[in-house]
C-alpha cells in the first residue's frame, strides 16, 4: 500500500512538472531602484530571467512611493528588450525595503498573474524578501544560482563555493529563484536592440491587507559618504586583510582604491578586528564580487575568503608568505611585505585624474 501511495504521488508530481514545463515560460523580476533609476543588480536578474527560454514574457516589479518611482519605472520600461512589461506598486507601505509587505506583495502579484518564475538578485534585499514570499506561496526556492539550463534546471555553488551542483526544480508554481548578479553581467544594450517600451501598470493594492506592515519596522538607512564605486559592482577592487593591523594602517588600502578609481573591500578578520565596517566584507559571508582586477594586500586565501572573489577576472596577490593559499588562485602574486609595497605603489601610481 504504502509503496503504490509513494508511486501515485510521484507520478502525480511527475505529471505536473511535465505540465509546467511545457508551458511557456513567463517570469517576475524583483527589482530595486534608486534615485529614478533601477540598480544595476537587478538588471543581471532580468538577464537571468531572459535566459530561462527564448519566449519567457518578463514582467518587473517596482514598488515604492513618490516621484522617484515613477521616474524608475519610465526607465525601466525602455532598459532591457526583453521586459513587457513594468508592474508598480505605489504606496508608502513600500517606502523601505522592509520584507513583510514585500513579500505579502509578491503574493499578491504572484495569484493575479500566475508567473511560472520569480527571481530577485541574492543581494540583502533579494535574500531577506523572497524566503518570505517562497512561504507565503509554499513553495521551496532555489538559492544563489549561477547558471541556467533551461526552465528547471539551475546551477548553484555548494560547500563554500568549493563544487557547483546541478538542481532540478519540481516543485509547483512558481520556481522562485535568487541569482548571483556577477553570474550575469549585463551586456552594453546599443540603440537598436533597446525597448520601445513595455507597458507600465499599477498593481491594484486595495486587497492588500493592512496587517501586511507585520512586526518589523524601518529606523534607519545608514550608509557610509565615499566617492568610491560600489563594491558589488566595481571594475576593480582592492581589498586588505588582518595583515593590516590597524584601521589606521588600512587607510593605505583606501589610498591606493582612490588612486585606482576602485572599491575597497575586507576580510572577515578585517572586519571583526574593527579596521573597517562589515559592509565592505568580501567572501562567503560577505559580498560576492568578480571584478575585472581583484588585488588583495595581506590576504591568505582561506577558502571562505576566496567564494566571493575567485571569479574576479585577474586576480592580484602580495602576501609575504609564498605559501599563502591565496597565490593559488592569483594569475600575478608577489611576495612581499604590503608595507613597503603599497607606499611605492601610491609613489608610482599617477595622480587620478
Ligand atoms: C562560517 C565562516 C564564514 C566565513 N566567511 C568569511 C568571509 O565571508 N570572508 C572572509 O574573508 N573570511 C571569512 N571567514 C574567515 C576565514 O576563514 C579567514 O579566517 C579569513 O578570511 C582570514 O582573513 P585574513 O586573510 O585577513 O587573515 P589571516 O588568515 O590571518 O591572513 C593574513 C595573511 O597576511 C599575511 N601577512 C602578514 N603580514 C604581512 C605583511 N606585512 N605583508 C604581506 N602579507 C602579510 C600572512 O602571511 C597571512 O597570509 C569565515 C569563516 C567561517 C568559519
Amino acid at each position: 500500500m504504502a509503496c503504490r501511495f509513494i508511486l501515485q504521488n510521484l507520478s502525480k508530481r511527475h505529471l505536473l512538472h511535465s505540465a509546467f514545463a511545457s508551458r511557456s515560460a513567463s517570469t517576475l523580476v524583483l527589482a530595486e531602484h534608486e534615485g529614478g533609476s533601477i540598480k544595476a543588480q537587478s538588471l543581471s536578474a532580468v538577464v537571468a530571467a531572459s535566459s530561462i527560454g527564448q519566449d519567457n514574457r518578463v514582467s518587473l516589479l517596482l514598488a515604492g512611493s513618490g516621484s522617484s518611482l515613477q521616474q524608475a519605472a519610465e526607465k525601466a520600461a525602455t532598459c532591457h528588450p526583453s521586459i513587457s512589461q513594468v508592474l508598480v506598486a505605489d504606496s508608502d507601505k513600500f517606502a523601505y525595503p522592509l520584507a513583510e509587505p514585500w513579500a505579502k506583495l509578491i503574493q499578491l502579484v504572484q495569484l493575479k498573474g500566475g508567473y511560472s518564475h520569480v527571481i530577485a538578485t541574492s543581494s540583502s534585499f533579494g535574500k531577506n524578501i523572497l524566503p518570505r514570499a517562497a512561504a507565503l506561496l509554499d513553495v521551496s526556492p532555489v538559492t544563489d544560482v549561477v547558471g541556467i539550463n533551461g526552465t528547471h534546471q539551475f546551477i548553484r555553488p555548494i560547500y563554500a563555493g568549493n563544487a557547483l551542483c546541478t538542481v532540478r526544480y519540481t516543485g509547483a508554481n512558481p520556481c522562485m529563484l535568487s541569482v548571483r548578479s556577477t553570474s550575469f553581467p549585463v551586456p552594453p544594450i546599443s540603440g537598436d536592440s533597446k525597448s520601445d517600451g513595455a507597458s507600465i501598470s499599477e498593481v491594484d493594492l486595495s486587497t492588500l491587507d493592512e496587517d501586511s506592515i507585520g512586526k518589523s519596522r524601518f529606523i534607519k538607512l545608514s550608509s557610509e559618504e565615499t566617492d568610491l564605486p560600489d563594491l558589488g559592482s566595481a571594475r576593480v577592487v582592492v581589498t586588505g586583510g588582518r595583515a593590516l593591523k590597524s584601521a589606521e594602517n588600512f587607510k593605505m588600502i583606501e589610498k591606493l582604491a582612490e588612486k585606482l578609481g576602485a572599491a575597497v573591500g575586507a576580510t572577515r578578520a578585517a572586519v571583526d578586528a574593527g579596521f573597517v565596517p562589515n559592509e565592505l566584507q568580501v567572501g562567503q559571508t560577505g559580498k560576492i564580487v568578480a571584478p575585472e582586477l581583484y588585488m588583495a594586500f595581506g590576504v591568505s586565501g582561506a577558502i571562505q575568503h576566496l567564494a566571493g572573489m575567485k571569479d574576479s577576472k585577474v586576480i592580484v596577490a602580495v602576501n609575504k608568505d609564498a605559501d599563502a593559499p591565496i597565490f593559488q588562485v592569483a594569475d600575478y602574486g608577489l611576495v612581499g611585505d604590503l608595507f613597503e609595497v603599497i607606499p611605492e605603489l601610491l609613489e608610482k601610481l599617477p595622480e587620478k585624474k
